[in-house]
C-alpha cells in the first residue's frame, strides 16, 4: 500500500539556534576524536568533511537537544507526533542524538547509464572504504565494487541495488546504488522507503530522460528530499544550465545550481562553491586532493550572477532569505547555507551540484553537500500501524532507548547465505536478541547482526535507530515488520503490476532446485510472480519486463543449475467490466448422498480508476435480513476472489469490479461453505457475461533516440505498431521521440530501431497504464483462446 499522501512529511530541524560556537565549543563525545582525520590517502576529503562536521556554517547540526526547542513549522504531519517527538528526544541519550545527527540514509537515482555506479565507486574510494577504483565494463576485468553480481559486470546494468556503509570526516553514510533500468523498478522503491534523503543523477547531455521521470515521481511517493548531481561534465555537448532548465520544468523541481563549473567538455576543471564562493580542484591520485582557491578572476562575474539567482530561486520558498533579498541585503554564507537545508528537507527547494564522475573531478563537494543538505533519520517524521488498535498510527521516533521496530525492505540470498536488510526506525538490535516477526507472530533470534558493504560484511554487536543493517537466516518477505513483541506494522512500499509473463519449464526431471529458485526469487522480489496455468499445466512467471525476466532465467541456470526451456512473452492482460449488471444464481446439487444448496443475488459494477490505475476490487455486503447466514458471508467473498483469478474472456485476471452481495438463500442441511463459494463465483461469471466486459492491456510510454537523420525511420516504425505519438524534440542533431504505444506491439522493436538507424538508435520503454484493446484485437484474442482451448480438449 503506498503512503497517504502527506504521512511522511519531513519535520525540521530543532530552532535551537545553536550557533557555529556553541558546536565548536562543545566537546565531542569519547570515541569521536578529531584524530580520525590522520594524513591518510584520504585525508584531503575527510578534511574538508571536517570542515563540515565542526565548522562555522554548521548551525544545521544541533548536538543537544531539549525539550520545546522544535520548531512549529510548515511539513509538521501533526501536532501529536511533535509534542510526541520533543518528549522522546528529550530522554534520549546526548550520544545517540550526536550519532543520528552523524547519520545519512541515502540512495543515489537516476535514469539508466547516467553514472550511478561510477559516481558510487568514487564515493566508496574518497571515504576510504575501496583502495582502488575499477570502471563498469572497465578494462581491468573487475567491474565496479558496487555491481557484484556476476551478470551486473556483464551487462554493465545496475541490477540489484546494493548497500554500503561509509564514514566521512565525522559522518556515516548508508548509500544505495539504484538500478537505472525501468524492468527492475521495485528495487528503486524499496530504497526510498528506507532512505532519508536521495541523490539524483543526471547525464549533462541527455538531461532530463524518461527514467529520470519515474524516479522522481518515486521520490515524490516517498517525500524523499534529494539534491541533483549532473554527472558528466567531461562530455561534448555538456551543458548543466540546460538540465537545470529541465529539471525546473519537466520535474517541476524550484531547483537552482549551488555551484558554476569551470569550463566543460574536455576543458572541464573544476567547481566554484556559490555558497562559500571558493573554487575548488581535483589534484593528486584519483583526485583525492581538494584544492580550495580562490575564484579565478574570469569566472568572478559569472559566480556572482549566479550567485545572485541562487539565492532569489531560495527567496521563493524561504522567508529569512527573502527579507533579507527584498531589503537588497547580501545574505551571509551561513544564512545561505541553512536556508538550503531547511528548504530542501521540506522539498521546497533542490540544490543542484556538478562533476564527473569518471574524470574523478567535484565528487567531495559532493559528499560535502549530502552531509549539509540532506537530513538525519531524527528529522524524517515515519509512523507504524498499531494492529492491535484499529491499525491507529503512532509515531516512530529513531531514538535508541525506545522499544525496537524495524522493517526487513530486502532480502538476497548471496554467497555467504540467505540475508535479510532491516531498517531500524526506533530502537536498537544487538547480538543475541530476541525480536518479534509481526506477520507471523514468531520470535527470531538475531544471532548474526553485519553492516553491507556491497556483497561484502562487517560483523557488528549492536545497531542504533535509523541505522541500515542486515541480519543472516531469518525466514520473512520483503515488506515484514519485526518488533520488540508489540504488534506494529511499517506502512509497506508501492508494488507494480507486472506487465509482462512466460511459461517457463526445466529441461530436467529433477524440479527440486527450479522450485527453491521460484520461491525465493518470489521472496526477493515482490514483482517478480509465479503461478501455474491450470489448463496447460505450465509455470508462468511474470514482471516488468523482457530484461526482469531473462536474468531470473539466467540466474536459475547460474545459481541453481538448471536450464530451462521459455514459451514466447505474453503480454499481461487483464479483465473488467464497462456495466453494472445483476445476479441471481442458486447452486443446488441434490441427487443422492450430502445435498448443496446457495442461492446468490446482488450486482457487480465498475469501481472508479483509482491511483493504481483500476487494479482494485471490492467484495461488499449488504445482506440484512439475514438470508444468508453471517457464517457463509466469508465464503461468498472468496467466490468472487476465486472468480477474479481468471476471467472469461480470455483467461487473465479481472480488475475494477466492485461485487455488491443483497440478498440469498440458505437451506438448514444442504448449505455448505463449498456451495456459498461456488454459487457467488458462477453468480460472478453470469454477470460478467452481461456488464460489457473487455481485454485491457498495458500501455508503455517509449522513449526513442537516435541522429536526425534517421527521425523518419523512427516515426514510421512507431506507427506501424500503432503507437500514439505524444512529442518529438531535436538537440544536438538528435532527435528524441516519445510515444504511447501498446506493449503487445513491442515485441522485437530493438531489432527493428537498429537496423532503422544503421545500430545509432536507442530506445526505453515504461509502463504508463493498463487500457482498452481496439475491439478487432479483442476479437482476435477471444477467437484465439476459444481455438487453445478446445485444441487442449
Ligand atoms: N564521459 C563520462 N562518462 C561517464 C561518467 N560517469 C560514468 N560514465 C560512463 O557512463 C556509462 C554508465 O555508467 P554507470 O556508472 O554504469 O551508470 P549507471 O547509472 O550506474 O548505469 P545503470 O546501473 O545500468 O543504470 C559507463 O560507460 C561509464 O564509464 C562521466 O562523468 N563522464
Amino acid at each position: 500500500m503506498p503512503l497517504p499522501l502527506g504521512i511522511r512529511t519531513r519535520f525540521l530541524r530543532p530552532s535551537g539556534r545553536l550557533t557555529g560556537k556553541s558546536l565548536q565549543n562543545r566537546p565531542l563525545p569519547r570515541g569521536l576524536s578529531t584524530t580520525l582525520y590522520s594524513t591518510n590517502v584520504h585525508s584531503a576529503g575527510a578534511s574538508h568533511a571536517r570542515a563540515l562536521s565542526t565548522g562555522s556554517n554548521q548551525s544545521s547540526f544541533p548536538g543537544r537537544m531539549h525539550r520545546g526547542t522544535w520548531a512549529c513549522r510548515q511539513g509538521w504531519a501533526s501536532a501529536y507526533y511533535r509534542s510526541y517527538a520533543t518528549d522522546v528526544m528529550a530522554e534520549a541519550s546526548p550520544e545517540d542524538l550526536r550519532r543520528l545527527n552523524m547519520l545519512r540514509n541515502i540512495g543515489i537515482s537516476a535514469h539508466i547509464d547516467s553514472g550511478k555506479t561510477t559516481l558510487t565507486e568514487r564515493v566508496l574510494f574518497y571515504t576510504g572504504r575501496i583502495k582502488e577504483i575499477h570502471e563498469v565494463r572497465g578494462r581491468d576485468n573487475v567491474g565496479a565494487k558496487m555491481d557484484w553480481m556476476e551478470l551486473e559486470r556483464e551487462k554493465g546494468i545496475t541490477i540489484q541495488s546494493a548497500a554500503t556503509y561509509a564514514t566521512w570526516g565525522d559522518f556515516n553514510f548508508n548509500i544505495i546504488d539504484t538500478p537505472g533500468h525501468v524492468d527492475f523498478t521495485i528495487e528503486v522503491e524499496r530504497a526510498l522507503r528506507v532512505l532519508d534523503g536521495a541523490v539524483l543523477v543526471l547525464c549533462s547531455v541527455s538531461g532530463v530522460q524518461s527514467q529520470t521521470i519515474t524516479v522522481d515521481r518515486q521520490m515524490k511517493r516517498y517525500s524523499v528530499p534529494r539534491i541533483c548531481f549532473i554527472n558528466k561534465m567531461d562530455r561534448a555537448g555538456a551543458n548543466p544550465f540546460r538540465v537545470i532548465d529541465q529539471v525546473r520544468h519537466k520535474l517541476k523541481l524550484n531547483a537552482a545550481a549551488i555551484q558554476l563549473p569551470m569550463g566543460a567538455e574536455d576543458k572541464f576543471e573544476g567547481v566554484i562553491d556559490l555558497v562559500k564562493m571558493k573554487a575548488y580542484y581535483n589534484e593528486g591520485y584519483r583526485g583525492m586532493d581538494l584544492i580550495t582557491k580562490e575564484i579565478p578572476a574570469e569566472y568572478l562575474e559569472k559566480a556572482q550572477e549566479k550567485r545572485q539567482e541562487m539565492i532569489a530561486t531560495l527567496a521563493e520558498v524561504d522567508e529569512d532569505i527573502a527579507e533579507l533579498f527584498l531589503n537588497e541585503q547580501d545574505p551571509s554564507e551561513e544564512q545561505i547555507s541553512k536556508a538550503i537545508r531547511a528548504r530542501t528537507i521540506d522539498r521546497s527547494f533542490t540544490p543542484v551540484l556538478m562533476g564527473s564522475a569518471i574524470k574523478d573531478k567535484a565528487i567531495q563537494p559532493l559528499l560535502s553537500a549530502v552531509c549539509e543538505y540532506l537530513p538525519t533519520p531524527l528529522e524524517v517524521e515515519n509512523f507504524a500501524l498499531d494492529l492491535k488498535n484499529q491499525e491507529e498510527k503512532k509515531a516512530i521516533i529513531p531514538v535508541s532507548n525506545l522499544p525496537y521496530v524495524g522493517l526487513a525492505f530486502k532480502l538476497e540470498e548471496g554467497k555467504y547465505g540467505q540475508l535479510t536488510y532491516i531498517r531500524v526506525y526506533q530502537g536498537q538490535m544487538q547480538k543475541g536478541d530476541t525480536i518479534y516477526h509481526v506477520r507471523t507472530g514468531k520470535k527470531v533470534k538475531v544471532s548474526r547482526l553485519v553492516r553491507m558493504h556491497s556483497n561484502e560484511m562487517e560483523d557488528v554487536d549492536k545497531v542504533g535507530a535509523g541505522e541500515i543493517c542486515a541480519l543472516f537466516g531469518i525466514d520473512c518477505a520483503s515488506g515484514d515488520t519485526f518488533t520488540d513483541g508489540t504488534k506494529l506494522s511499517m506502512t509497506s512500499m508501492h508494488v507494480p503490476e507486472p506487465v509482462i509473463s512466460l511459461s517457463l519449464t526445466p529441461k530436467s526431471k529433477d524440479t527440486a532446485n527450479f522450485s527453491k529458485a521460484l520461491n525465493r526469487f518470489q521472496r526477493e522480489d515482490p514483482t517478480f510472480r509465479v503461478h501455474l496455468d491450470p489448463e496447460s499445466k505450465e509455470t508462468i512467471i511474470s514482471g516488468m519486463g523482457e530484461l526482469h525476466l531473462d536474468i531470473y532465467v539466467e540466474r536459475m541456470r547460474r545459481e541453481y543449475k538448471v536450464e530451462c526451456t521459455t514459451g514466447k512473452p505474453r503480454v499481461a492482460f487483464r479483465e473488467t467490466i464497462t456495466q453494472k449488471a445483476t445476479f441471481n444464481y442458486t447452486h443446488k446439487k441434490q441427487s443422492g448422498g450430502a445435498g448443496q444448496f446457495a442461492r446468490v443475488m446482488g450486482y457487480i459494477e465498475p469501481m472508479e480508476a483509482g491511483e493504481e490505475d483500476g487494479v482494485s476490487t471490492e467484495f461488499s455486503n449488504e445482506v440484512l435480513s439475514g438470508s444468508i447466514p453471517t457464517n457463509f458471508i466469508p465464503a461468498c467473498q472468496k467466490g468472487f476472489e476465486d472468480g477474479l483469478e481468471k476471467g472469461w474472456l480470455i483467461g487473465h485476471r479481472i480488475n475494477g469490479v466492485r461485487y455488491v452481495l443483497q440478498d440469498g438463500m440458505a437451506h438448514a442441511v444442504d448449505s455448505s461453505e463449498m456451495a456459498f463459494r461456488l454459487a457467488a463465483s458462477y453468480g460472478f461469471r453470469d454477470a460478467f457475461m452481461k456488464a460489457g466486459p473487455i481485454i485491457l492491456e498495458p500501455v508503455m510510454k517509449v522513449e526513442v533516440s537516435a541522429p536526425v537523420e534517421y527521425q523518419g525511420n523512427v516515426l514510421s516504425s512507431i506507427n506501424k505498431r500503432k503507437g500514439t505519438i505524444v512529442d518529438t524534440d531535436t538537440r544536438d542533431d538528435y532527435c528524441n521521440v516519445t510515444a504511447m504505444v501498446s506493449l503487445n506491439n513491442m515485441f522485437n522493436y530493438s531489432t527493428e530501431l537498429r537496423s532503422g538507424t544503421q545500430g545509432k538508435g536507442e530506445f526505453t520503454m515504461e509502463y504508463e497504464r493498463h487500457a482498452p484493446v481496439m475491439m478487432s484485437t479483442q476479437k482476435e484474442l477471444i477467437e484465439a483462446y476459444q481455438k487453445s482451448r478446445t485444441q487442449k480438449k
